[in-house]
């Protein structure tokens, strides 16, 4: 999307970018070995150059000549060998390094950045926009240095046979570097272009087949099929663009390269001439001048690069810039227990305001449903208890204590929360149990969390048992399945307040009353929050708090509350009816 948060055109923030490579744990003694080998080939190239100057000017001298330069021949080429295994390795380890550093950020940014970003468009940023980092920092920012002192070697070298000679030769580099400056930006907004048209395409296709069911279902496969390829005819137009423009800074750069050899030759014929250099030094000069231009004709070439980075540089620091989640910060919470209240809560996502002043109490110690019309707040409700947004306004206690006093590290793993997607990753059964638990549990123990939601025959029934894979997303189970699974997760943390979004409506009407016989012993005292949505699942509820467009609009004991709302009456008689 252009209007993107992540993309907004906001180039040169070298500060950020910096800040960045400092906490990215670059390998650095690599980095030396890499500048180290560099200026050891930039001496050798010297060395070298002059005993072939001094060889094709028919000095054959066996020890004197052909020797040494067949040695620097052959140390110039192992050396190149060396310092080109270094810098790839030094990349592939940044590479590696950077999306760590990445990675840890977006895990642990907070819900709202993805309400403005697309989250499936941060797969670019961790792939593409990373490797456009480090081939910036090993291709641009490090040549500098290496460029420089090559450069330095070989004028100092020229200006030993004459200084005047020196001062012409630098006065005739600049050509090249014109060109290749234009061409530099021409290409970096080429490059960009790709960049984002790449992040829009991987962002489609991951949505895509994440929700390949519901293409089938909707025999949408034709309109899909015509829109991914709308983006992938997007994402051709600006590699073509980048093909033509790349394709005519070739000839342009031969061209430069050319005139540039015959003002060099230009530049040195006259001192040969006059006797200024011998034979040796000429050949060595038009050596020397050559190499010069070629290498700075290449940094210009990593100029390119840098520009065309520039748009990912800005896009991964904004990233980094944005402030994550404290997680650390605020006393521990050892337990949950007590009654949860609501004192004047304001919450919007957007500009609307979802919740304005609210108040509500839920009882300790007992099993309080949340019911009321779609959209009405009761997912965000619990995600608030959880503390997964923050709050524009009033607070929100557990057991008389506000809950932003505790660290959230602290606050999240002491309570219990079954969200509404039952999200399973790729894995075994055993892996999704102990998601984000910290500790270990026995077969036993997990036997008997399994047995509580009813799920432990299946269990029994996988020949690889609590080490069978579930498939990508759990793939590989039912609805219901995976929502038992969910459950058993969360009543394994032992938490002193659970929190149930929908968590058993996808289980069969035996399934469920089952699951709910479990919670009550399993939780008995403990305080158990849920939404509900059907008549028999409002059932299992002690206390009931029937919320409307975010407002409380009734609560208190079940039976009163099914008595007298008009909301609640309705619900249990379509129930009845259903059954
Ligand atoms: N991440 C979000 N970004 C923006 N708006 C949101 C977000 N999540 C929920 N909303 C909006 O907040 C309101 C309350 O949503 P919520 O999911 O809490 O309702 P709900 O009562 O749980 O609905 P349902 O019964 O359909 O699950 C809705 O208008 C919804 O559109």
């Amino acid at each position: 999307m252009e209007t993107n948060a992540i993309f907004r055109k906001n180039y040169g923030s070298f500060r950020r970018f910096f800040s960045m490579l400092g906490k990215a744990n670059l390998p650095y003694l690599w980095i030396v070995g890499y500048l180290a080998a560099s200026a050891v080939i930039a001496n050798v190239g010297v060395s070298s150059t002059e005993y072939s100057a001094a060889l094709f000017a028919g000095n054959v001298g066996l020890t004197a000549v052909v020797l040494p330069y067949l040695f620097y021949q052959i140390l110039s080429l192992i050396l190149s060998s060396v310092s080109g295994l270094i810098n790839n390795l030094c990349t592939a380890r940044m590479d590696r390094n950077l999306r760590r550093m990445v990675w840890r950020k977006t895990v642990s940014l907070p819900l709202r950045f993805y309400e403005n970003n697309n989250p499936k468009e941060l797969l670019s940023r961790i792939t593409t926009d990373i490797s456009s980092i480090s081939n910036l920092v090993m291709k641009v920012f490090l040549p500098i240095f290496t460029t420089a002192y090559a450069s330095f070697v070989i004028l100092q070298k020229v200006s030993s046979y004459d200084g005047a000679l020196m001062w012409s030769l630098v006065a005739a580099l600049p050509v090249n570097i014109l060109i290749s400056f234009i061409l530099g930006r021409l290409q970096f907004g080429v490059q960009d272009l790709i960049n984002r048209r790449n992040a829009e395409l991987t962002a489609t296709v991951a949505e895509r087949t994440n929700n390949l069911m519901l293409i089938k279902s909707m025999s949408a496969e034709a309109k899909e099929a015509a829109a991914g390829g709308e983006r992938m005819k997007a994402s051709y137009r600006a590699a073509g663009m980048n093909i033509w423009i790349t394709g005519t800074a070739i000839p342009i750069r031969a061209i430069a390269s050319v005139l540039q050899t015959i003002v060099i030759i230009l530049v040195g014929r006259g001192y040969y001439a006059s006797g200024a250099l011998s034979l040796t030094e000429w050949i060595a000069y038009y050596g020397f001048a050559i190499q010069l231009t070629n290498i700075l004709s290449a940094y210009c070439g990593y100029w390119t690069s840098f520009k065309s980075a520039q748009g990912a540089v800005d896009r991964v620091s904004e990233i980094m810039a944005e402030p994550s989640e404290n997680l650390n910060a605020g006393s521990t919470m050892e337990s949950p227990a007590g009654g949860i209240r609501f004192e004047k809560v304001d919450f919007s996502f957007g500009s609307e305001p979802l919740f304005q002043g609210l108040d509500l109490d839920i009882p300790a110690g007992r099993i309080t449903a949340v019911v009321g019309p779609s959209g009405s707040g009761k997912t965000t409700l619990l995600n608030l208890i959880d503390r997964l947004y923050p709050l524009n306004g009033g607070l929100i206690q557990i057991g008389g204590k506000d809950t932003s006093d505790y660290s959230l590290t602290s606050f999240r793993r002491a309570l219990g929360y079954v969200t509404q997607e039952s999200v399973m990753y790729a894995g075994t059964i055993r892996d999704n149990l102990l998601h984000g638990l910290g500790r270990t549990p026995s077969d036993e123990e997990l036997d008997e969390a399994c047995a509580a939601v009813g799920i432990l025959d299946y269990v029994r029934r996988q020949s690889l048992g609590y080490d069978a894979p579930v498939g990508e997303s759990g793939a590989s189970l039912s609805g219901g399945q995976r929502q038992r699974f969910s459950v058993a997760r969360a009543l394994l943390k032992k938490p002193d307040c659970l929190l149930l979004d929908e968590a058993t409506a996808a289980m069969d009407i035996g399934g469920k009353a089952g699951v709910w016989a479990s919670i009550r012993q399993v939780m008995a005292g403990k305080t158990v929050v849920y939404v509900a949505h059907d008549a028999q699942t409002i059932r299992n509820a002690d206390y009931l708090i029937v919320l409307r467009d975010g407002q409380v609009e009734a609560a208190g004991e079940r039976e009163d509350v099914m008595a007298s709302n008009s909301y609640c009456r309705e619900m249990m008689e379509n129930g009845e009816e259903g059954r």
